[in-house]
């Protein structure tokens, strides 16, 4: 018996002015599985996985959450229920960088959560967890960033290509962490161009 889906995504299609960024796309997402969004630049990746969250409205059809997220609209999931590694990455830069995972992780999901000081060295973020976001580099920030969108046990991850600002083997931790909390139960969708992450994955999704 195939599991049940935790988010649907039903017919979503946007367009910016005369720009058509995500043509007609349905999906079921279901837990336990890391599916990979991928296709040719523009081809409307991160604006589905921005639909899909909740950032964006769609101009026809809709995204429907099912338990165990909660039953609220998506954009106003918590950290929980809804991991997210935003291409832009926004940390909070007030905090460092293990607060930044606290402070996603102050509530843990059904899960429990992570044990952040482990998270953290799975990323090899621990000697540098005590510094600010603006202390370190782009890599280091996307790695923070994949961590506290684990750090609450969240179970629906998107990550837009969260390895896109590592070398190989920082890339495989981040692939690490998103393949575990798929074998763990949560449903990882990430938009990519990396063949490994694509590698890892256990269902291409591709569009255009
Ligand atoms: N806010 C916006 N205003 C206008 N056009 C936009 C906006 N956001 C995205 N687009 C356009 O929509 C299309 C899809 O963009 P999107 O970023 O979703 O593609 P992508 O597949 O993620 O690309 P990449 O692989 O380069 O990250 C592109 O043509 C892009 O220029």
């Amino acid at each position: 018996m195939s599991a049940r889906p935790i988010l649907t995504v039903s017919g979503v299609r946007k367009d910016y002015g005369s720009t058509a960024a995500l043509a007609p796309t349905s999906l079921e997402l279901v837990p336990g599985e890391l599916a990979v969004l991928t296709g040719p630049s523009g081809s409307g990746k991160s604006t589905l996985l921005m639909i899909a969250g909740g950032w964006e409205t769609p101009d026809e059809g809709e995204v429907i959450p099912h338990p165990p997220l909660a039953d609220v609209a998506m954009a106003e999931q918590p950290w929980e229920h809804v991991g997210v590694v935003p291409q832009s990455i926004s940390l909070l830069e007030e905090l460092s960088i293990a607060d930044n995972l606290a402070f996603a992780a102050r509530r843990r999901g059904s899960t429990g959560g992570a044990d952040l000081a482990a998270l953290l060295a799975a990323l090899d973020l621990d000697v540098l967890a005590g510094r600010l976001p603006g202390e370190t580099s782009r890599g280091e920030q996307q790695r923070a960033a994949v961590g506290r969108a684990l750090a609450a046990g969240a179970s629906l991850v998107l990550a837009d290509e969260p390895t896109s600002h590592q070398d190989r083997r920082r890339g495989e931790l981040v692939l690490d962490v998103l393949r575990a909390a798929a074998d763990g139960g949560a449903c990882v969708l990430i938009a990519s161009h990396d063949p490994v992450a694509i590698g890892r994955a256990d269902r291409e999704i591709s569009l255009g």
